[in-house]
């Protein structure tokens, strides 16, 4: 698990109602009980906290140790910055303390002055996950006044020594983390506590996934994702329109690339239509079609490109030679059935339904959630890469972990909407997000636009209506 993680757990835990109350509560808790645990009561503990959420773990702890030690607490910084909802709440109960003994250090000559000779244990709550780069004044000060007391008074960090990953951070006897160690710490002591998380959060797609993946725009300015959509066949053009359609609201551009003849039918000036000759795409086009995957960030093959021989091997071809991240959707999956290898190093999203699952693989996932992710998560091992199973609850694995999506509804069953899904894929992919964080949060995404749909009009409705509440879904997670 990594430092991001943490966030995106909390949105999660408050999707399903575990309020960050709760968790900042249950954590200094978890830190108190540890000290005492470790070292007894009746001690002299100083608090050090900061004003953000870390500090927060502080006052909670501060107040837990209050009842049975004798507690001073040292916040470090302007009183006005505590920004969190939650650490507000905890400083309050705090100042209405009478037996807990507040320092307000605002500046670091404050802290420079101090004499910290008479405490038994130093909580260190100045700085956790939300460290960005060397620690600054006056919390710079204070963690190297905590550190000439390494050695004579015990110190314990709240989840990660302050100022770490840099020099200059806290000389800790141990820190207590939350709820499971972080790939990134390393080279101090760990005691994890438990802070009330349910095993759902390892798998449950949340909005912290679709906010993360989201996040991806506006990192680097004006390059909010190309996409390649490789679609339609015959008259066939309603498919790669709507992967096209969800799609458009994600990334900066949607090139559409299909058979002339239908590409006479779309007139969307937010797409950047790619008609090639023919009736379908055949090997002839994989040169083309290459040449404008250049331009791109991310590819989507598959929506209503049709199961004419010509075109099953213009995307095996295609797929063979293309070297950027993949979305293979519908008919391409068929297509790639008689010969996986075109998939060896490439990075890529399967999105198969059941029956697609089943010729790919010639395994039915069947049985209980937890059955079928094993199943999935088989196959997605043997491929190399990750596999996006549509159902009532989507299943998506990488070979490693999985994940699975309760948004959606009956009415997604609608014609369409596993093409609003892959466009959807595509474009967080060409955001930049990995294939398993862009298959979770496409999944999520399109079921909540789903749901949205179904507020408004009940189970009858058409994936293109899906396809428009992509915005709404999207101000949704950014917003909760
Ligand atoms: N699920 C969990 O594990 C929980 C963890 N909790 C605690 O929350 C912190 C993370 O809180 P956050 O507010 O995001 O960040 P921090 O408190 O670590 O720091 C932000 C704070 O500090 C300022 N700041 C950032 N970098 C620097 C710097 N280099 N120098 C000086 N100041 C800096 C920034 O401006 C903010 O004001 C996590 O570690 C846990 O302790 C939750 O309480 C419960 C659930
Ligand atoms: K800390």
């Amino acid at each position: 698990m990594r430092i991001e993680d943490v966030y995106i757990w909390d949105i999660n835990a408050k999707w399903l109602g575990i309020t960050p109350y709760q968790l900042m509560e249950n954590a200094g808790a978890g830190v108190a009980r540890t000290i005492e645990k470790r070292f007894g009561t009746g001690l002299r503990v100083a608090v050090f906290s900061g004003t953000g959420n870390n500090g927060g773990d502080g006052f909670v702890a501060a107040r837990h140790l209050s009842f049975d030690n004798d507690v001073t607490l040292f916040l470090v910084g302007d009183e006005a910055k505590i920004r969190s909802e939650e650490a507000r709440h905890n400083w309050e109960i705090l100042k209405g303390l009478d037996f807990v003994e507040i320092r307000l250090l605002k500046d670091s000559a404050y802290v420079k002055s101090l004499d910290l000779g008479g405490f038994d244990v130093i909580v260190d709550a100045l700085l956790g996950a939300g460290t960005r780069g060397e620690p600054r004044e006056p919390i710079r000060s204070a963690i190297e006044k905590i550190n000439e007391y390494a050695g004579r008074a015990k110190i314990v960090s709240v989840d990660l020594p302050s100022g770490y990953p840099s020099r200059i951070r806290v000389k800790a006897d141990f820190a207590v983390t939350f709820q499971w160690d972080k790939e990134e710490y390393g080279g101090f002591e760990r005691v994890i506590v438990k802070i009330g998380y349910p095993k759902e959060l390892y798998h449950l797609v949340g909005p912290g996934d679709a906010k993360f993946a989201l996040r991806k725009r506006g990192e680097h300015k004006g390059q909010n994702g190309k996409l390649l959509i490789i679609g339609g066949s015959g008259d066939y053009y309603g498919a790669p329109y709507l992967a096209s359609k969800g799609a458009g609201y994600l990334v900066d551009l949607v090139y559409l690339a299909m058979p002339s003849e239908p590409a006479k039918r779309i007139s969307d000036p937010d797409l950047i239509l790619r008609p090639i000759e023919g009736q379908n795409f055949s090997p002839g086009h994989v040169h083309e079609l290459l040449s404008i995957a250049q331009k791109v960030n991310a590819v989507v093959i598959g929506p209503g490109i049709g199961l004419a021989e010509e075109t099953k091997e213009f995307v095996r071809e295609f797929i063979k030679r293309c070297e950027k991240p993949m979305v293979i959707d519908a008919d391409a999956l068929k297509a790639i059935t008689e010969d996986l290898s075109v998939l060896n190093g490439k990075t890529f999203v399967l999105t198969p339904h059941a029956g697609e699952f089943n010729v790919l693989f010639g395994v039915k996932p069947e049985g209980s959630l937890m059955e079928k992710a094993e199943v999935v998560k088989g196959e997605a091992g043997e491929v190399g890469g990750v596999i996006l199973l549509k159902g009532a609850y989507d299943i998506i694995s990488d070979g490693k972990t999985w994940k699975y999506n309760r948004t959606g509804n009956r009415g997604m069953t609608t014609g369409g909407t596993g093409d609003v899904l892959a466009g959807l894929v595509g474009a967080l992919l060409a955001l930049g997000n990995e294939p398993l964080r862009a298959a979770s949060a496409g999944a999520f995404l399109n079921g909540l636009a789903g749901d949205m749909v179904k507020e408004e009009l009940g189970e009858n409705f058409t994936a293109l209506e899906v396809a428009k509440k992509v915005p709404h879904a999207v101000r949704w997670v950014m917003e909760f």
